[in-house]
């Protein structure tokens, strides 16, 4: 197939350098509107294009598969999750996926850091204080948190983002623990002084911290359930980076309520863009609106990512970071 006369269609606003270089490559159509693009929209593009460039927050489920086009041939997704992808029907129908691994990885866990810190040392309430302009001066005994140095983090899934959190945190002083679909080689575990349990429940039990990590898919929905989640220290904090469905958000909500747990880092949300109202205005809960990885850099990485994707594709090969449904 020649890259020129492939088709591709990207469903959101890129950065400008990455739309640019895509002109240049492709037949390729762009997004006018920073807006997700409407089911109809959506149809509409996999009926024509044969490359699909959507990203997290378009649901390629198999009712809109099952509308594509036979030129259809690629998904190459900007983002490194695929779970709103169902890759299995994709693949049965002779459709690639592809995502942007590594790109997203260091920011990520930077942002794991920053959640960290923000509940354990109380940032926001300090942030909240000052811009409110009511801070009486420094007292010895005012907005005291908890040091991180230390302290047990425990990480749920010891993946890509997953290690560079252990790496962040040996820095600053944490003891590193982790629980994985498969134990990491023993020179990874050792070079991380990470401490394996294949028991999800010893090791949230035993946790400071508890930093998210693993992939949203049918297996990792609610892995922290209620009854997951109540066997956490009343001290204990959650991060959680990945995706919301990992955890039982109304379950995390009554906990935090009731003061059964320390608080939460949140950057993804189970019940969507309004998140759970009753999670915000709890000053032991720090939320972003999902922007772990957004850097300018990161952003331009994960672009040329999908470049390099479609091109290979376009060159009759496999895309280098082809998603498989084994990979679930
Ligand atoms: N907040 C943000 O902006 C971002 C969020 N993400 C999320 O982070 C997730 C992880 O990304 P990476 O570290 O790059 O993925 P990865 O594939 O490198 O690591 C995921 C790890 O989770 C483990 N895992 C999978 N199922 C599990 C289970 N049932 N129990 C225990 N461990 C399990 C895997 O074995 C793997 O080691 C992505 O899938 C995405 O949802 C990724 C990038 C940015
Ligand atoms: O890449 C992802 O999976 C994100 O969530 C955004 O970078």
């Amino acid at each position: 197939m020649s890259s020129k006369r492939l088709s591709v269609v990207v469903t959101r606003r890129l950065p400008e350098v990455v739309e640019t270089r895509l002109k240049e490559l492709f037949d390729v159509t762009l997004r006018d509107s920073d807006t997700p693009m409407t089911r109809e929209e959506l149809v509409a593009a996999v009926q024509e294009a044969d490359v699909l460039v959507p990203t997290v927050t378009d649901t390629i489920d198999a009712g809109l598969i099952g509308q594509a086009g036979p030129q259809l041939k690629l998904i190459a997704n900007f983002g490194a999750g695929f779970d709103h992808i169902d890759v299995a029907t994709a693949r049965s129908r002779g459709i690639l996926v592809s995502n942007t691994p590594g790109v997203v990885t260091e920011d990520t866990a930077d942002m794991v850091l920053a959640l960290m810190l923000g509940v354990t040392r109380r940032i926001q309430e300090g942030l909240a204080v000052m811009q409110a302009g009511e801070w009486q001066g420094w007292a010895p005994t005012a907005f005291l948190g908890g040091r991180l140095g230390g302290r047990r983090l425990g990480i749920l899934g010891m993946g890509r983002i997953g290690q560079a959190v252990a790496r962040r945190a040996a820095a600053f002083g944490m003891q590193i623990h982790y629980h994985n679909r498969h134990r990491l080689r023993p020179e990874t575990e050792d070079a991380l002084q990470a401490t394996y349990w294949d028991s999800l429940d010893q090791m949230v039990a035993r946790m400071d911290v508890l930093s998210v990590n693993c992939p949203s898919t049918p297996s990792t929905y609610h892995l922290l359930n209620a009854r997951r989640l109540k066997l956490l220290k009343p001290s204990a904090v959650i991060v959680n980076t990945s995706r919301g469905e990992v955890i039982d958000e109304n379950a995390l909500t009554r906990m935090l309520k009731a003061g059964d747990i320390a608080g939460a880092g949140l950057d993804v949300y189970e019940h969507g863009i309004k998140g759970n109202p009753e999670l915000r205005n709890m000053p032991n809960v720090v939320m972003l609106p999902h922007m772990g990885s957004a850097t300018e850099e990161g952003r331009v990485e994960m672009g040329e990512k999908v470049i390099i994707n479609v091109k290979t594709f376009a060159d009759g090969h496999r895309p280098p970071d082809q998603v498989i449904p084994a990979m679930l």
